[in-house]
């Protein structure tokens, strides 16, 4: 049996997926692994047993890679699951960047009393008229799963867009429209945007990527959108910006409290991934991501670990993760010498300083043999499992 800890409201259709081999609960110790949405996890105590974390959904800021790197722990994301959530929210900000609906609504509300609101709506109307989004420039950074399908969207709403991404990855410039500008760096990109819009992670890297320097390479009146993370932004800069009026409006869903009454803030509570479908989206690849792995140890959409899956072709399986330097393989491999066990399959792959090496063995390895290799030097983790 194992024990699947959950932080966070997880949807329902994603718990289903587990069969009964496992026990799911919020408040289960010993786990075998986490499912966690938002929920910060840095000063996590990772118990012993811990083997995986699967963020049910994508960014995974909230979870201290390097040490769950450094204990063997598998970190999943599910790419992709709630990009179409985001792109819906993101064009409705778009929306309200350009006409003001939010203060119009507000204004309606206060009406209540009024009899005559029919034909004050029309004298008030040009108190928040705005401008439309066709022939208007998006500069979109990060062109991953959301920042691809918001530049696409934007090509369909007639906008210009160029896109910005060091790192873009073959599969999604495959999915980018042709007519989408590259944008060579970030000065490229903001001299002529409109509107600015952040998909990029939030790393140590790209902390206040949105600073003073930057606003003051961006047209005068431009528009930010936030959809990624609150500390892609310097809260400061962008607060003076908007007071001088360089930066007309920002509309974020990671609201700070000092920005989130200022009247050229458009404050969402994170709503980007919360939808039905989105959830469910997360939720069910999560699990099945974690299956996978504590079942049969194939690793899929590891944002820290290499991803290696592989049906099982025999039935035991040793999988091994290692200080990723030479002569590890032979090492492991030297500890089956005097086995019955045949290797069948080996696969081996490694990711910045880890290896991964699984090896699928016709007969059960001995505890012998499997103590050697956890007292093998530069050995992380060692598992067995049976098919
Ligand atoms: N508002 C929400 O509810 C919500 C939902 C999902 C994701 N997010 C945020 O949006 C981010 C992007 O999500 P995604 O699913 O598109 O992730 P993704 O991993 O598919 O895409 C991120 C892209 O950013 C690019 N990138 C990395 N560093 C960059 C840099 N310095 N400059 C420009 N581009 C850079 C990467 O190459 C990648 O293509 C997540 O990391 C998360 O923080 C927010
Ligand atoms: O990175 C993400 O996937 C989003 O920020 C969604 O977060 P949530 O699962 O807490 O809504």
């Amino acid at each position: 049996m194992y024990t699947i800890k959950l932080y966070n409201n997880i949807a329902q259709k994603g718990l289903d997926q587990f069969t009964e081999a496992f026990e799911v609960g919020e408040h289960l110790g010993d786990e075998d692994a986490i499912v966690v949405r938002s929920a910060n996890l840095h000063d996590l105590e990772y118990g012993k047993n811990l083997k995986a974390i699967a963020r049910a959904g994508a960014g995974v800021n909230n979870i201290d890679l390097p040490a769950c790197s450094e204990r063997g722990i598998v970190v999943f994301n599910t790419p992709g699951a709630n990009a179409n959530a985001v792109k819906e929210l993101v064009f409705a900000g778009l929306l309200l960047a350009s006409r003001d609906i939010y203060h119009g609504i507000e204004w309606c509300k206060t009406q209540t009393d009024n009899p005559n609101l029919g034909k004050d709506v029309e004298k008030q109307k040009k108190k928040y008229a705005g401008n439309e989004l066709t022939g208007k420039t998006l500069g979109v950074i990060g062109l991953g799963a959301i920042g691809i399908e918001v530049a696409n969207l934007a090509m369909r709403f007639g906008m210009n867009v160029k896109g910005y991404d060091p790192y873009i990855s073959v599969d999604n410039a495959w999915k980018m429209s042709k007519w989408i500008e590259h944008a060579k760096d970030l000065k490229e990109l903001y001299k002529d945007a409109d509107f600015v819009t952040l998909h990029l992670p939030l790393m140590d890297s790209t902390k206040n990527t949105i600073d003073r320097e930057a606003i003051s390479q961006m047209k005068d009146g431009v528009k930010i959108l936030n959809f990624a993370r609150g500390g892609l932004v310097n809260d400061d800069d962008l607060l003076e910006a908007l007071d001088s009026g360089k930066v007309a409006l920002y509309v974020t869903d990671f609201p700070s409290a000092k920005l989130a009454a200022h009247d050229k803030v458009i404050p969402i509570p994170h709503l980007g991934a919360s939808t039905e479908e989105s959830e469910e989206n997360c939720a069910v690849k999560a699990a099945q991501e974690v299956m996978d792995y504590l079942q049969y140890g194939n690793i899929t959409n590891s944002v820290n670990m290499p991803n290696v899956s592989a049906s099982m072709s025999t039935p035991y399986r040793v999988a091994v993760f290692h200080v990723n330097k030479p002569k590890m393989i032979s090492r492991i491999t030297d500890a089956f010498a005097q086995e019955d066990a045949n290797i069948e399959n080996l696969i081996n792959k490694s990711r910045d300083q880890i290896a991964y090496t699984m090896l699928d063995l016709d007969a059960q390895p001995s505890t012998d043999a499997l103590d050697k290799i956890r007292g093998l030097d530069g050995v992380i983790r060692v598992e067995v499992y049976e098919a």
